[in-house]
């Protein structure tokens, strides 16, 4: 089964208010689109005569080993799609050896969403994704409870001081979670209820300040999520940041941005080897995980296809999708003559006119 099958199959066991949450954008879902077909604007160069029967495709991250340059995306709410919801997730993540992103909107507390990983795995990487809070006491709590369950690396996403748009949801009235569905790590928060819960911060009065105090106040490396401008990547290393994530947060957020894989290389550019480049956004095919490594990045993760995996067939579903890319990204390096992923360089991508539909 394709990750295109997949999606399908997802549509079908999920009603249309689930479904339109996951697949949908912000706006009119220009940037949405934009983030796949980008992909199609590039080609790959292959080198000849220069491959290995044997190749190399993991991936040393902040905190992490990979098995493959493959990781899970933060995504909102997964017991929404799949009655195991991010337990599921977890266990197939650390079976295929692939980071998994959980974080503030998890409708699993992060204590067993780790859990669920070491069933599968006796050390499995694990990061927290987070948004800072205007009171500096939220955050140092939740940055407390990702470093209790046993998770190895923090994502500050920075690109949502206000929720984006998302058009599908408000057509739908999707406004609030179904009873019965909570953002679990919210729960019991500093100046609130042991059972209350917080609302997840989205706030324009978060500042650089702000990332470098979660910096200081801990022991994990942060990536700093949600970078489209190379001065604010430049920034983000400044501040601390062990690593920078490219994203525009999968077309949720502004609509007129560019595709994620377009800002890749001036991003690049400005980190200038200093920590690891991620991207995300777009990736569906092995190929696009080539072209962004061959364009800087360390790594790439995946949002809805993993969510349509779980949706469709739970742990196994995710299961597919993580191993589906990880078997055509290998087949991609072997036709590109590559033995490592760093074989595939920028030369070795070029624009080739927009011809392609997916
Ligand atoms: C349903 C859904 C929920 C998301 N929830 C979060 C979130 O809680 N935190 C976050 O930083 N990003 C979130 N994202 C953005 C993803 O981390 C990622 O940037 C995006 O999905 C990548 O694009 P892709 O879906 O095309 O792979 C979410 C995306 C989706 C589709
Ligand atoms: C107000 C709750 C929002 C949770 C974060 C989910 C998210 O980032 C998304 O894109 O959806």
């Amino acid at each position: 089964m394709t990750l295109r099958e997949l999606r399908h199959r997802a549509r079908k066991v999920l009603g249309p208010i689930p479904y339109d949450y996951v697949a949908g954008g912000a706006g009119e879902e220009r940037v949405l689109a934009d983030n796949e077909k980008a992909f199609d604007r590039y080609a790959l160069l292959p080198r000849v005569l220069s491959g290995s029967e044997t190749r190399d495709t993991a991936v040393d991250l902040p905190g992490a080993r990979q098995a493959a340059p493959v990781l899970v995306a933060p995504t909102a709410f997964h017991r929404l799609v799949h009655r195991d919801g991010e337990r599921a997730t977890a266990r197939a993540a650390a079976a295929e050896g692939a980071v998994l992103v959980t974080g503030t909107a998890a409708t699993t507390a992060v204590l067993d969403v780790v859990a669920a990983a070491r069933e599968a795995a006796p050390r499995p990487p694990v990061w927290f994704q987070l948004y800072l809070h205007p009171r500096g006491e939220v955050t140092r709590a939740l940055v407390w409870r990702a470093e209790d369950a046993g998770c190895t690396a923090l994502v500050v996403t920075v690109d949502s001081p206000v929720f984006g748009r998302h058009t599908r949801d408000l057509r739908n009235g999707f406004t609030d979670l179904p009873p019965g569905f909570a953002a679990e790590n919210m729960r019991g928060l500093p100046g609130a209820g042991p059972d209350a819960l917080t609302p997840i911060p989205m706030s324009p009065a978060v500042r650089w300040p702000d990332l470098a105090e979660a910096v200081r106040g801990t022991s994990l490396p942060v990536l700093v999520k949600g970078v489209l401008h190379p001065d604010d990547a430049k920034l983000a290393v400044e501040h601390g940041a062990a690593g920078v994530i490219v994203s525009n947060h999968g077309g949720r957020q502004c609509d007129a941005v560019p595709a994620a894989v377009d800002c890749l290389p001036a991003v690049t550019e400005a980190v200038a080897g200093r920590v690891p480049v991620l991207l995300d956004g777009g990736v569906r095919r092995g190929s696009d995980v080539a072209v962004a490594l061959a364009l800087g990045a360390s790594a790439v993760g995946v949002g809805r296809p993993v969510v349509w995996g779980l949706a469709a067939e739970g742990e196994t579903g995710v299961r597919r999708v993580l191993a589906t890319l990880r078997d055509e990204y290998d087949h991609t390096l072997a036709l590109c003559g590559g033995r490592r992923n760093a074989d595939l360089t920028a030369d070795m991508v070029v624009r080739n006119g927009g011809a392609g539909a997916r």
